[in-house]
């Protein structure tokens, strides 16, 4: 039985919901009018930014960060998006949830990954983020969270899922769950999760 190391007990969990932006190009240079109509298309090139401080610093990543009291999901990932690449979403669509627990810690990130199917303007720097575009079939996973490799072919396929993943400080995944469907129940990945690490 692998080592369970020092788990939170599921009741004093607290989640914290965070948004998480991507924005594909079809081709062109990166400056185009995201027009919508790109969804379920080939994805050629898909917007990056370079964290410059904070969480997660040091890597690439979509765009976001955490729902301001009195605003939706949505518009906390319309904010973020613009806050950190000075886009302008017009339409955002939902492609997947991911929960992020660390070991030894109660607070669990509730990540929404959104793309955003229509856009305008020109990605731009920011204090946060230096944006980069990226050819689909060349996306830096090394240098970006440990998480990410497997869930962003479901993102590249618009395919709806929902991931769990354990962490054991910020780059070392104990376990993981990752499933079709936008909304599958934490608690059912969480088990699932737990009972896999017991088994490894
Ligand atoms: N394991 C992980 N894999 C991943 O791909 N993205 C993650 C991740 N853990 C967190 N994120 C994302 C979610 C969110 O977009 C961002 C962290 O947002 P934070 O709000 O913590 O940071 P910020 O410094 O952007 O804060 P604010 O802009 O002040 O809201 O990193």
């Amino acid at each position: 039985m692998a080592q369970q190391g020092n788990l939170t007990p599921a009741d004093e969990l607290w989640m914290k919901d965070l948004t998480l932006v991507f924005v594909f190009s079809g081709g062109g240079d990166g400056g185009d009018v995201g027009d919508g109509e790109g969804v379920g298309l080939p994805r050629k090139r898909v917007l990056l930014g370079m964290k410059k401080r904070g969480f997660g610093s040091d890597r690439f990543n979509g765009f976001g960060g955490k729902v301001e009291p009195g605003e939706t999901v949505e518009q906390g990932a319309v904010r973020e998006l613009k806050e950190e690449s000075f886009l302008d979403a017009q339409a955002m669509e939902p492609r997947g949830q991911i929960y992020f627990e660390f070991e030894g810690s109660p607070k669990v990130l509730h990540v929404h990954v959104f793309e955003a199917t229509a856009w305008t303007g020109d990605a731009a720097e920011s204090d946060e983020m230096r944006p980069e575009w990226f050819d689909v079939a060349s996306i830096p996973f090394d240098r970006m969270w440990a998480d990410d490799r497997f869930w962003f072919p479901r993102l590249l396929a618009a395919t709806p899922f929902t991931g769990y993943f354990l962490f054991r400080g910020e780059q070392t995944i104990l376990t993981h769950v990752l499933e079709d469907g936008g909304d599958v129940s934490f608690d059912r990945l969480r088990t699932t999760a737990l009972k896999q690490l017991q088994e490894q």
